[in-house]
């Protein structure tokens, strides 16, 4: 793998494209060494579950959920799904909660997100036991992320975060000293990459930006490394950034493709960034797979770490 100092000219390629951080084949790659412990785990009698908690029939989390499990088969997981419908309420969601939890079988699970509204996400995350918590975001695990900042993390990260620095890592490009700068404060990204970049290990200056951010092309034009997870689609623009910087896309929105009348997914960098930037995560086939595979990842550390 090439091995990159962050945010110089020196990582752009002559042509002045971007190299692309191509997370289809890294996730591939880890599915693969994943396999390999899931069967060792499968010899010593140990099988890793996954659960999931879908509520409702938005298209794209059940495509992300259906995905999950064609993940878990492809490894070796076995899958548990709970499917309720857009009427669920908080109990009936908090009753697939409990049933997991309790499930000898199920050995970590996420709820997909987001909840139709009326469902109280943060009790839904705190109901999660925390032993079993794969996206990480149970407060118990994101409090560990605030309290260990010199210390090894040994509880599941949130899934998107742990696959931009894996990403950035089999890439060799280290964010050691650099200014990052993250678009967005949700929870399942923003905010938890903030928490991770500035721990000691990664040692990363981050600049937080949301819609309430007064200048964000000033933030911008002096990032070194940018994580663009807004969901505004090209929001990040080639003029507005530095020569040379790694732009990793994570946004996502639908429209509709004026040519084919088709809907589709665009992230949150312009086409024209790729000409600028030093290295960029495409959307879709960048962070997307990363985040598939961190949660499986997961799931087998997890499964390994309760038998020693
Ligand atoms: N409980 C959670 N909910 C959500 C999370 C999460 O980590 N935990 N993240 C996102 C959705 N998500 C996983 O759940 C997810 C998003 C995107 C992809 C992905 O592989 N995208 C592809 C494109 C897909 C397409 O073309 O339809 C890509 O980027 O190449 C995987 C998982 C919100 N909810």
């Amino acid at each position: 793998m090439p091995q990159g100092a962050v945010g110089t000219a020196e990582t752009a390629s002559p042509s002045g494209t971007a190299q692309i951080l191509d997370g289809k084949a890294t996730a591939a790659t880890i599915k693969a060494e994943l396999a390999v412990r899931v069967a060792a785990l499968r010899e010593r009698g140990v099988v890793p579950g996954l659960g999931t908690i879908l509520v409702g029939d938005d298209p794209g989390s059940h495509a992300y959920v259906g995905g999950k499990h064609r993940d878990c088969a492809e490894v070796g997981i076995a899958s548990i799904r709970e499917d309720l419908p857009g009427t669920a309420t908080q109990a009936d969601v908090e009753a697939a909660i409990d049933r997991l939890n309790a499930d000898p079988a199920c050995t970590g699970y996420i709820v997909q997100l987001p909840l139709p509204r009326g469902v109280d996400v943060n009790a839904v995350l705190e109901r999660i036991d925390p032993r079993k918590d794969a996206d990480g975001l149970h407060p118990t695990n994101l409090g560990r992320l605030v309290l260990r900042v010199n210390e090894p993390i040994d509880t599941p990260l949130p899934c998107t975060p742990r696959g931009i620095l894996e990403l950035l890592g089999r890439y060799g490009l280290s964010v050691n000293g650099a200014n990052v700068v993250v678009l967005g404060r949700g929870t399942t990204v923003g905010r938890s990459i903030g928490l991770l970049l500035t721990r000691r290990e990664h040692n990363a200056t981050v600049t937080l930006t949301h819609t309430g951010t007064r200048d964000l092309l000033a933030h911008l034009r002096e990032a070194d490394v940018i994580v663009a997870a807004a969901g505004v689609p090209g929001i990040v623009r080639a003029e507005d950034i530095k020569p040379g910087a790694i732009v990793l896309d994570v946004g996502v929105s639908r429209t509709v493709d004026e040519a084919t009348g088709r809907a589709r997914l665009v992230g949150d960098v312009d086409p024209g960034v790729r000409e600028v930037a030093g290295w960029i995560s495409p959307n879709p086939g960048g962070v997307g797979p990363m985040t598939r595979a961190m949660l499986l990842a997961n799931v087998v550390d997890t499964a390994e770490a309760a038998v020693g």
